[in-house]
């Protein structure tokens, strides 16, 4: 801990060690220890703050949460589109109520995750009680920060669960998006309150009164009702903490009636285990109190109890209407079920309805680089589907690549922070194959519908699909999309949505300048670079949401790829029959120059159907690497046999032909 010299000079050597001693330790309780230090409390606060560890002091300090009923209670979710400033504003909020000190104010501290801060994006909601006291009365506001991206809705419609209003932030400058709208949509079916706000309006671009004009287009609000504040600046942000204590709505809950609470969201973290989160509905949660998980009836101990404030804070109780975490000694994903209820033993309630389970879009084969890493992996993705709720895990073996797991994710970037969440938060490495969607086929012939179980069946994985010869149906899964674009580009929109084998469904104009257009899209169309292609087009500023529309009848072809005459089944693609020439041509010269040329020809062929319709030849390469190291210097010969042997651990064998792990997946990104 740093801690400034001056301060550390009328500081005795004897009072600076017991505090350096009871600093970040359990043990360490304000009251008790300023005197014991022989430091008054107001010095210690100050040292605290000086060093930047105000929050830990805070955290010390035991919270009687006893003294919030639900009146003195709100539990509300920041919703909006990508980047209009949705943990800018948490910051905010957090720092004006003390939370955080103001040295952490623009840290994005609700972001935690590695894979959050380097990418700038939420991909996990993250739950904060922050105290406030407004017209002489202390309120306790649980708020929850939302991802914005759609792959990560799940998250939005789980954390809604928890609340009873949500703040709609919109961009001043960007106006409502996609996301806006299909968030708005969300709240308004959960029943919540929503708190219009606009942010960003330091911008010198920022038009806010056009904006909320768009918002008042939507939503039956007043446009002078609609907060105009700068996250960043602060500027109109306590403004909002006084709307959400007036407009939304204190919980509805009983402290009288049994306990009853539903777990909303849990995590893993080393040392503490699994940390589950609560929103109890009834009644009150003790440290100590034997409760039970309905959905599989098992039996634990409240090992600890508390608030998140920011961090994770022991109460001890949570009552009626409160949002907190516990630990209860719960060990796997398949016993934190998110949405189940918790209640005391010998006192059972009815169960709450539970969530709505995520439907995975993008399913994709995860593998060991070699299986003696299979139980690590699994351990690794165990906890990280605690996690992550709306990833499906499937067991899956492949030729190839040996035992794995066939997972499915929410859409592509979903499936990217998941690998890149199990290499950095688990040190997994893992090869992934490429995403592939669910098809639905039906079949024909006693024989093969005896084997398949039924005469429609869904095929998660491509090399799965029966022969086509006994297919007498393809079905492929619809998204509906949104689309909302300045109106002058909507002849290439119109273009690409052909060109994509969209079907438009609906256009509306959201004021003079903006249209709002549904298409109904296969989902394989939009599934690599659809997003890329449309905001190519439009310069930036289209923005686009989907959601799941069923499936319809179509045809599709098999695209298979062999190296050497061997076939690689994780590399086998389903594609529409109008594509997949050009994409069994597109993938061939792709692996071509993907696969480094090895000590042999190896020839690289794309089958479509029965027929081989590309090829490609890697001409042999005899490399020595140790080759320029003749003479005697044999640290260098070393030094560069130790560089090759670096440079294969990346490398996966293919028969006897030698890939790079990430090519099953390199192949079909852009670019
Ligand atoms: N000028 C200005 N910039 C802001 C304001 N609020 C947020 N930003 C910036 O907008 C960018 C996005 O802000 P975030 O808070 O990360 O947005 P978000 O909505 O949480 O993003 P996702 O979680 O990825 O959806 C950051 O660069 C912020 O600094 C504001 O009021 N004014």
């Amino acid at each position: 801990m740093m801690l400034k010299s001056n301060l550390k000079m009328r500081l005795c050597k004897r009072h600076l060690q017991k505090l350096q001693q009871c600093i970040g330790t359990e043990k360490y309780r304000v009251d008790r220890e300023y005197s014991f230090t022989g430091l008054t409390y107001q010095v210690l606060k100050r040292l605290y703050a000086t060093s930047g560890e105000k929050a830990i002091f805070n955290k010390e300090v035991k919270i009687d949460v006893s003294q919030y009923p639900p009146e003195r209670v709100r539990n509300f979710s920041i919703i909006a589109h990508v980047d209009h400033g949705k943990s800018t504003l948490a910051d905010r909020l957090l720092e004006i109520t003390g939370t955080i000190s103001s040295r952490q104010k623009n840290e994005q501290v609700l972001d935690r995750l590695q894979v959050e801060r380097e990418r700038g994006i939420t991909v996990k909601a993250q739950t904060a009680s922050l105290f406030y006291t407004y017209k002489g009365e202390n309120y306790l506001l649980n708020l929850v920060d939302t991802p914005g991206h759609v792959d990560f809705n799940y998250e939005v419609a789980r954390s809604l669960a928890a609340c009873q209003g949500v703040i709609l932030l919109v961009d001043a400058n960007q106006g409502v998006q996609a996301q806006t709208v299909a968030n708005m949509f969300l709240a308004w079916e959960s029943d919540l309150e929503i708190i219009p706000v606009l942010n960003k309006i330091d911008l010198p671009y920022a038009d806010p009164e056009a904006v909320a004009k768009q918002i008042g287009n939507l939503l039956p609000v007043e446009e002078s009702d609609i907060l105009k504040i700068s996250a960043k600046t602060g500027l109109g942000v306590e403004e909002v903490l006084k709307t959400v204590i007036e407009k939304i709505p204190p919980p509805v809950s009983d402290w009288e009636k049994p306990a009853k609470a539903l777990l909303f969201d849990s995590y893993f973290e080393n040392y503490k285990g699994v940390i589950c989160n609560l929103a109890i509905i009834d009644g009150a949660i003790h440290k100590g109190d034997k409760i039970i998980a309905h959905s599989t009836q098992r039996e634990y101990v409240v090992q600890n109890i508390g608030i998140l404030y920011p961090k994770e804070t022991p109460t001890d109780v949570l009552y009626g209407g409160q949002v907190g975490y516990i630990t209860a000694g719960i060990k796997t994903s398949s016993e934190a079920v998110v949405g189940d209820t918790f209640y005391l033993k010998d006192s059972p309630v009815e169960p709450l309805p539970g969530f709505k389970p995520a439907k995975p879009m993008v399913f994709a084969g995860i593998f060991p680089p070699d299986q003696s890493q299979l139980s690590f992996l699994r351990d690794a993705i165990n906890k990280l589907v605690l996690n992550d709720s709306s990833v499906s895990v499937d067991l899956d073996s492949s030729a190839s690549l040996g035992q794995g797991w066939r997972l499915g994710f929410l859409g592509l970037l979903h499936m990217d922070v998941f690998q890149q969440r199990l290499e950095q938060e688990f040190n997994a490495s893992v090869i992934v194959t490429a995403p592939n969607i669910p098809y639905k086929v039906k079949i024909q012939g006693a024989k093969y519908i005896k084997q398949y179980g039924s005469d429609e069946i869904t095929v998660l994985n491509p090399c799965r699909m029966p022969d086509s010869s006994v297919i007498t149906e393809y079905q492929e899964p619809l998204v509906l999309a949104t689309i909302i674009f300045p109106v002058e580009y909507i002849g290439a929109i119109i273009n690409l949505v052909l060109e994509r084998r969209g079907e438009q469904i609906e256009q509306t104009q959201l004021d003079n300048t903006r249209v709002l257009m549904k298409v109904k899209f296969p989902l394989n169309e939009i599934l690599v670079d659809f997003f890329d292609i449309l905001k190519s087009i439009t310069s930036g500023y289209a923005s686009f949401d989907y959601e799941d529309f069923g499936y319809q009848v179509s045809e599709m072809s098999k695209v298979s790829f062999f190296l050497n005459d061997v076939e690689v089944e994780d590399m086998t693609m389903i594609c529409h029959i109008s594509k997949a020439r050009n994409m069994a041509k597109k993938i061939c010269a792709k692996l071509k120059e993907k696969i480094p040329r090895q000590l042999f020809k190896v020839s690289v062929k794309g089958k479509v159907g029965s027929q081989i319709i590309a090829r490609e030849d890697i001409n042999a390469l005899r490399k020595d690497v140790t080759a320029k190291c003749y003479g005697g210097d044999i640290t260098r010969k070393n030094k560069l046999l130790a560089k090759q042997a670096e440079g294969k651990k990346k490398m996966r064998q293919i028969g006897s032909i030698t890939v790079p792990k990430n090519v099953f997946i390199d192949i079909v990104r852009k670019d």
